[in-house]
């Protein structure tokens, strides 16, 4: 398609922004959510969290660094649109291998630039995240407003299941380093089992980089699939969709959880560990997305800055007496971290593998090794 070919933005509620086409020609749908992260467009498009959304970045100037092959979070794009304000004429970086215009063509992601996005990111903030509508190339805008209408909502969809590995496999490789690029796996010293329900490739690399063994399962496998692995630890994923429908996933878990090996969770797995242990999540108004959010720890009570993406979120007055809250968003507070009392299982809903964002959450992952560690040595 001809760049700068004529596009459209249509929410359900009417809402029109008319731009520029850059990327692929046609028409997507999907929910409409806002992300404040400044860098990392090509991990947040590649994030499968984001399945069934249309990402907006409120940061002005989207693509001034081009996309490579390195930066990709999963197997592809899985954003099921992009909205930008800005694209920059020119994309320079010493690793970039193509321009994004061409990057989201091939990958077959509709995109528009040149909208107001501080007006969009407005209505989705008062009104919360609704479904909408990008059409690029031909514009019917009443076809576009119908689409947007009908659409279903996130609330109730299953979409784990959808994005998830079909077969398992062994994760090979740790984190990035300047001058190294991807480095490989530490020597290993454990074996963790990881339920992907779209997992992001940079919590198996820092998995990886403390000394795991990972084997990733598809969503849908048993928990005695999992443990006839004996595995040390049990991890669970991030996931785009609801947690509330995943029933496969909140029975294994709980059979695992219920086995005492040791469980971390992030993000949607954090909302799966939340519902298995029988406390109930919800949908949220607009959600967080962004790389600067504020999170309370509340043991050490520090404050650390986090990077966030989610549109659901555990009902700390729903917590049954066996699990505690260990963070709380300091934007509004809600839970954002539990722990059980009765078993080695804990979870965090933010993203402490950043990619993109800060590392201050990244001690979670040393606590997970801390209590693989200790259930090493009780069960010696
Ligand atoms: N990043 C995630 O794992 C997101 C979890 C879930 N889909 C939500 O929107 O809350």
């Amino acid at each position: 398609m001809s760049r700068n070919a004529p596009a459209v933005l249509v929410l359900a509620d009417g809402s029109t922004f008319r731009g520029f086409s850059i990327g692929a020609e046609g028409q997507t749908v999907g929910e409409v959510v806002f992300n404040t992260a400044m860098t990392g467009y090509q991990e947040i498009l590649s994030d499968p969290s984001y399945a069934g959304q249309i990402v907006t970045l409120t940061y002005p100037h989207i693509g001034n660094v081009g996309a490579n092959r390195e930066d990709l979070e999963s197997r592809g794009l899985f954003a099921a649109g992009l909205v930008i304000r800005d694209l920059p004429l020119a994309a320079s970086n010493w690793r970039k291998e193509e321009d994004l215009p061409a990057y989201l063509e091939r990958h077959k992601i509709v995109a528009i630039a040149g909208i107001d996005t501080r007006r969009l990111t407005r209505i989705l903030r008062s009104k919360g995240a609704q479904n909408g509508v990008i059409q690029a190339g031909t514009i019917d805008e009443k076809v576009a407003l119908a689409a947007a209408k009908a659409a279903p909502s996130m609330a109730g969809l299953d979409l784990a299941k959808v994005v998830s590995c079909t077969k398992g496999y062994d994760w090979n490789g740790s984190l990035w380093a300047l001058g190294t690029g991807y480095k490989p796996s530490a020597e290993v010293k454990f074996h963790v089992v990881a339920y992907d329900y779209g997992v992001k490739h940079n919590i198996l690399r820092n998995l990886a980089e403390r000394g795991c063994k990972v084997t990733v399962l598809p969503a849908q496998a048993t928990a005695k699939d999992a443990l006839a692995l004996k595995p040390d630890g049990v991890f669970l994923s991030n996931g785009p969709g609801d947690p509330e429908p995943c029933d496969y996933a909140i029975k294994a878990i709980r059979e695992v959880v219920d086995s005492g090996t040791p469980v971390f969770g992030i993000c949607l797995g954090h909302q799966l560990l939340g519902l298995a242990s029988g406390a109930k999540t919800m949908k949220m108004k607009f959600g967080h997305h962004g790389a600067n959010h504020p999170v309370q720890d509340l043991d050490s009570m520090r404050v650390h800055i986090t990077s966030q993406n989610h549109g659901f979120a555990v009902d700390e007055s729903t917590l049954p007496k066996n699990v505690r809250a260990t963070h709380k968003s300091l934007f509004d507070g809600s839970l954002q971290g539990i722990e059980r009392t009765d078993q080695p299982a804990f979870s965090f809903q933010g993203h402490p593998e950043a990619s993109p964002g800060p590392h201050e959450m990244a001690y979670l992952f040393d606590k997970f090794v801390a209590l693989m560690e200790k259930s090493k040595v009780k069960s010696k």
